[in-house]
């Protein structure tokens, strides 16, 4: 256990906040012009049943969420105000026009290039020191809690620190995919460590990418100070696996009521 570490943060006194990443919703509504799934109306389900946070990612190409599903989930969360709306992105390509915007409660500034199929790796200091700093100022001079989106690289945290971020987002591909296998133990160390030398450094922590329901328990017990996880591919999946029974149901009712002589 780092010694700069409060053993409170160990304590766990805080419950890990949910954030519902959408973007998996708009990809599957951008296959057809009818507007179903419907990214608020779900997006305001999460909440209802318990999220508490909404995240979306608007890449530059619109392959998801779109600049219009930004704008309408920020009015929605208007009637959230326990809820957190955190928007991800890179803040050198579309990012800071939603930032100036909408101020939303966090922003995540995340490395990606323009058509990047997913998020891979995590911002590099001290080489994106000095091209982040303006924009990390601009984003809480507006109000916006900054988080960085980092490796498990504790040797990185006290620089992220020092650009004025108060969070950092720990990208847990890697922790997700050793997830089960020999080398998961150390793998989940390496998250362990990573935050301890973040929460050392002063930063707050969140934490995301492929997170699921069979990894995420272990990743939280063993992981300190984690204050939100965003969620999104494999709770969407989930969400069409565990609602699909009651939906067959629904439908063959649609056919049997057809059939149905008329009383
Ligand atoms: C920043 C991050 O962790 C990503 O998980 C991201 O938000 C997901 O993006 P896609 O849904 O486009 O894969
Ligand atoms: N920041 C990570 C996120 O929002 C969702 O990632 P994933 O669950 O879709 O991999």
């Amino acid at each position: 256990m780092n010694p700069l570490v409060a053993p409170e943060a160990h304590a766990r006194p805080h419950r890990t906040a949910l954030s519902v990443n959408v973007n998996k919703i708009a990809l599957l509504r951008n296959t057809r012009h009818i507007g179903i799934p419907d990214v608020v109306k779900l997006s305001r389900q999460a909440l209802e049943a318990g999220a508490q946070g909404i995240t979306v990612h608007p890449r530059p190409d619109a392959r998801h969420i779109r600049t219009q599903d930004v704008h309408d989930l920020h009015a929605l969360m208007q009637q959230w105000p326990e809820a957190e709306y955190n928007i991800e992105g890179n803040p050198f390509h579309n990012l800071m026009g939603f930032v100036r915007a909408l101020r939303p409660h966090q922003v995540t500034f995340v490395p990606d290039s323009e058509d990047q199929f997913t998020s891979d790796h995590g911002w590099r200091f001290p080489e994106d020191a000095a091209r982040l700093q303006p924009l990390i100022d601009e984003a809480r001079a507006l109000g916006v809690r900054v988080s960085l989106f980092m490796d498990p690289l504790p040797d990185q945290m006290a620089a992220a620190r020092a650009t004025g971020a108060e969070r950092v987002e720990l990208y847990t591909e890697a922790y997700a995919s050793a997830h089960g296998t020999p080398q998961g133990a150390a793998m989940l160390a390496r998250y362990t460590a990573a935050a301890e030398a973040a929460l050392a450094a002063g930063l707050e922590i969140n934490a995301g990418h492929d997170l699921n329901r069979d990894n995420l328990t272990e990743f939280l017990r063993a992981v300190p100070g984690v204050l939100e996880v965003s969620i999104g591919h494999a709770l969407i999946a989930d969400a069409l696996e565990l609602g699909l029974t009651e939906t067959i149901r629904d439908y063959q009712r649609c056919i049997q009521n057809a059939f149905a002589r008329p009383a």
